[in-house]
């Protein structure tokens, strides 16, 4: 493993000085774990408010174009961080409200899943909505199912799996949580989507990338950032990612935020 820590003097000059090279800034940030901290109650789970004052500073920076991603769902994103200049992308970039512009936009068309993807899918959210071990969020364009217990979680994932086998819709397993989402989009695609939407909206030239997010889903999005900086926030996992730099929780994401926002 050989991560480098973000907040550590020599590491953070070397992404700063990566910052102050480039014209324009395509600043993305990841929502739960990233600037709010677990909770086991996903509407509980609030971005650390040193974060979204710094995040508001940065995004009013003149060269900066912030855009926040989650799995959440948009319209749930968008009431838990509420930003005039941000662009938003939720249910991992398959809704996404562009900055200044009320339309919400579906690069990903539900056309693409087949009838009989649809059959399993809605009989799975079926059976988990009856069941009462397990909180079942219903996002539209996908499910998660957020467990207390590791092992129920685990058989249940590998049930549905096997389900899903030869179906348009994937499985995303994470900290307490299983996703079943269609597959052929990700938080990489959406983070590009918005990016090629940014440089011919505004003409931009010289721009960087950057990306702070804390779990898999995020990892399609570090591995599109190129040249630019990749932030992972580690929370309970381990160093295993594509992102160059690490944080050790959201409240490290605060500290950095702070740097980068000029505060500090
Ligand atoms: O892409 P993100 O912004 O990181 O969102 C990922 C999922 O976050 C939420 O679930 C997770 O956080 C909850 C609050 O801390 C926690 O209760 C849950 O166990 C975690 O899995 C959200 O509920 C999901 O919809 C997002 O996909």
């Amino acid at each position: 493993m050989n991560k480098k820590y973000a907040l550590q003097k020599k590491y953070f000059q070397e992404l700063n000085e990566k910052i102050l090279r480039a014209e324009n800034i395509l600043f993305f940030c990841d929502y739960d774990g990233t600037l709010a901290p677990f909770n086991p109650v996903p509407a509980k789970a609030k971005a650390l408010p040193e974060s979204i004052k710094s995040l508001r500073l940065i995004a009013e920076k003149e060269n900066y174009y912030l855009s926040l991603v989650s799995g959440r769902k948009l319209s749930d994103l968008k009431n838990m961080i509420q930003f005039e200049n941000a662009n938003y992308a939720g249910s991992h970039g398959l809704e996404i409200e562009l900055l200044k512009d009320n339309q919400i936009i579906h690069p990903f068309q539900a056309q693409n899943i087949d009838q009989k993807s649809k059959e399993i899918y809605q009989e799975i959210k079926e059976k988990y909505q009856a069941e009462s071990q397990v909180e079942l969020e219903d996002k539209g364009f996908g499910i998660a199912l957020h467990f207390n217990d590791e092992i129920m979680q685990k058989e249940i994932s590998d049930e549905i799996n096997k389900k899903l086998q030869s179906t348009n819709y994937q499985l995303l397993v994470g900290r307490k949580i299983v996703e079943l989402r269609p597959q052929g989009w990700n938080k990489g695609k959406a983070v590009n989507f918005i990016a090629k939407k940014m440089v011919e909206q505004f003409s931009l030239n010289n721009y960087l990338k950057i990306y702070i997010g804390d779990d898999r889903t995020d990892e399609d999005a570090f591995k599109v950032i190129e040249a630019g900086i990749s932030i992972y926030v580690q929370n309970e996992d381990d160093l295993n990612t594509e992102a160059e730099y690490y944080l050790k929780d959201p409240h490290d994401t605060a500290k950095l935020l702070e740097l980068l926002a000029g505060e500090a």
